[in-house]
């Protein structure tokens, strides 16, 4: 029932703070100026390969429960293509790091992104339309604000700066934008408690996209 606009912003404002602490956590400057341990990067594209695996079951789910044919197929459609695209860029940098797309599958799901995939799911298989939307909307926007953000000053690490290209990426910037537009239409479209829930499950994937960086920084492995 809120205009598109004000929706995006509300949206923005309630995560703001999370994207902040992001471009201030040591990974993300490390990744800008290069000082990032590649053991710290390896266990990131490691992890988040991983990740996409579960995403793009996820993006399926927004994409069967969507209202308008226009928002299956996009749904549809990143699910096939735009995570296929990050999976190669993963295959490329895992090769570069000296290991194999294959080997890194056989490392364990560490507790993060356990926490965070099972999430994205759990909002998607048991929430509504706008409730999956809302959980999957700050994958693509923290990290769209994330490469637009760093390719400014790009990185003296040729794998850091591949990486920042590809979410920096007009491609990437208009899914982003695809994505955005179907949340605004949806809040436009749901009842207030069902946007307070929208965002509830926004702030909440936001909160694991930083966490999910951090997971990577600490090197996180299964403690027991
Ligand atoms: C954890 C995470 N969030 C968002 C994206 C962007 O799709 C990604 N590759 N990984």
């Amino acid at each position: 029932m809120t205009d598109g606009n004000q929706f995006k912003a509300a949206l923005w404002s309630d995560i703001e703070h999370i994207y902040q602490a992001i471009l201030a956590h040591p990974f993300i400057t490390g990744l800008a100026d290069g000082t990032l341990p590649r053991p710290a990067f390896q266990h990131f594209i490691t992890q988040d390969a991983h990740y996409l695996r579960d995403y793009a079951r996820v993006l399926t789910l927004c994409a069967t429960k969507a209202a308008h044919e226009e928002d299956v197929a996009m749904f549809a459609s990143h699910s096939a293509g735009a995570v296929a695209a990050e999976q190669e860029l993963h295959a490329w940098l895992l090769a570069e790091l000296g290991t194999t797309a294959d080997d890194a599958a056989d490392v364990p799901v560490m507790p993060t992104t356990l926490a965070y995939t099972s999430y994205l799911m759990a909002s998607a298989y048991r929430g509504s339309y706008a409730e999956a939307v809302g959980a999957v909307l700050p994958c693509y926007w923290l990290y769209a604000r994330v490469g637009t953000h760093l390719r400014a000053a790009g990185s003296p690490d040729p794998l850091y700066a591949r990486w920042i290209e590809a979410y920096a990426d007009p491609s990437f910037q208009d899914v982003t934008n695809e994505v955005l537009t179907a949340a605004a239409r949806v809040a436009w479209e749901s009842s207030a408690g069902m946007e307070i829930l929208m965002r509830q499950r926004s702030l909440g994937a936001a909160r694991y996209e930083y966490l999910f960086w951090d997971a990577a920084w600490r090197l996180e492995e299964w403690p027991v």
